[in-house]
């Protein structure tokens, strides 16, 4: 099959991690003879050196016409450091997420057995973990207005939701719950903002139509600390854009490193594949950046097209790592393995037909039992 990938590497670790990711592609693609065409372009602040614009019209554009977008991770510490600077890179990210109207991001997270034993967190606990987050990821408080005061001292970011807009995330994480566990957390703060109590009425009327879906409802507080305590209780946890980025890093715990974990963002257009993690600037080409959340980003991208096996394929190469011993020191402190060697491990064994075949398909998760 023949597809078209934008690749927007961005920031600090991210051409790194991309660059694994796209090594595993190209394993994938001669083993089951397919053609992925690759087309490269800038965002972020390297975008913002380049053109001034974090979000070039050129990139827009080639995100348009690809069948999905494959993306790093953008951020600058001198645009964090500055918090006077008018451009930044995360506008490039945000901007993109918008205009192309990706309004779900879904964020597995799990327990796997493979790194149980390293998880900071008790065995016990979060042996079995294996829950998605659908994060809205284009409205709420990232894109309401915002203002400060001439004097600046004060400012504000709106928090705005239509019933529309939860409407339709809402839909898609009710039919993930069906083809889950049936069982949809909504997590938000009704006891305080009014907007969350827009999301339960909605998502409550919503549930009528999925009588299958049993519904619960956490408030955010709460659901930060039921998540570390006991995660193992969710299946899909629904939420509002800044809610559903906080947890998720939190979730990351539960899987052994933030590095692990993969994301699909999708929409009225083009899918977006990234790994949930920042652009990681003190690692910036040291090769000791974990590439297996890009990686498991690109599975994502290929259930997108419906390249199941393939997924697959690329799912039980990363297993494999892991149960080898072949991760970056983030997974295991002194490893001698780097980006790179954990790439070229994963890529070599997806690609070759003689090791995967052999493999038992069964309890392979890393992010699979998701619709995107
Ligand atoms: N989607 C994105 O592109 C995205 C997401 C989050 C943060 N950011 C940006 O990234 C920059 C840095 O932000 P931050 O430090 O808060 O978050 P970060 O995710 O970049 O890093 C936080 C910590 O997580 C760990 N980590 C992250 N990625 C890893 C990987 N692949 N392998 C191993 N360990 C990894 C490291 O210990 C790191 O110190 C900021 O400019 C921020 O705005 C971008
Ligand atoms: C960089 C930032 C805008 C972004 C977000 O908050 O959505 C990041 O944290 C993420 O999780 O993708
Ligand atoms: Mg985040």
């Amino acid at each position: 099959m023949k597809k078209k990938i934008a690749l927007l590497p961005g920031d600090g670790i991210g051409p790194e991690v991309v660059n694994e990711a796209v090594k595993c592609l190209d394993a994938i693609a001669s083993r089951f003879g397919h053609d992925f065409e690759y087309i490269e372009a800038p965002v972020g602040a390297i975008a913002i050196d380049q053109t001034g614009n974090p979000l070039p019209e050129s990139t827009l554009e080639v995100c348009r016409e690809a069948d999905a977008i494959l993306f790093g991770s953008i951020g600058d510490p001198k645009y964090d450091d500055d918090p006077t600077a008018k451009v930044r890179p995360e506008q490039g990210l945000l901007r993109l997420r918008k205009e192309m109207q990706l309004y779900t991001n879904i964020r597995p997270v799990e327990a796997y057995p493979e790194l149980i034993d390293q998880s900071p967190l008790k065995n016990d606990r979060i042996a079995g973990t294996d829950f998605v987050i659908y994060r809205e990821l284009t409205g709420g408080i990232y894109f309401g207005e915002k203002w400060l005061s001439e004097d600046q001292e004060s400012a504000s970011d709106l928090c705005l939701y239509t019933a529309d807009e939860i409407r339709r995330i809402g839909h898609l994480a009710f039919q993930a719950a069906e083809k889950r566990r049936k069982k949809l957390t909504l997590v938000d703060k009704a006891n305080v903002l009014e907007s969350s109590r827009l999301w339960r009425r909605t998502i409550t009327e919503l549930g009528k139509a999925y009588p299958d879906v049993q519904l619960d409802f956490l408030f955010v507080d709460n659901a930060a600390m039921q998540i570390v305590l006991n995660p193992s209780q969710f299946d899909v946890v629904l939420t509002e854009n800044m809610f559903g980025d906080i947890l998720s890093d939190e979730g990351s715990v539960i899987a052994g490193s933030i590095g692990l974990l993969a994301s699909a963002s999708v929409g009225d257009s083009t899918a977006l594949f990234e790994p949930i993690h920042g652009s990681f600037p003190q690692a910036k080409g040291l090769n000791i950046a974990n590439p297996v959340a890009s990686i498991l980003s690109a599975a994502m991208l290929l259930d997108h097209f419906n390249m199941t096996e393939e997924a697959l394929v690329l799912r039980q190469a990363v297993s494999q790592s892991l149960k080898q011993g072949v991760v970056t020191s983030d997974l295991k402190s002194g490893s001698p393995f780097g980006t790179s060697e954990v790439g070229d491990f994963i890529a070599d064994f997806a690609g070759d037909d003689s090791a995967s075949d052999k493999l038992n398909d069964e309890n392979i998760g890393l992010g699979k039992s998701t619709i995107i």
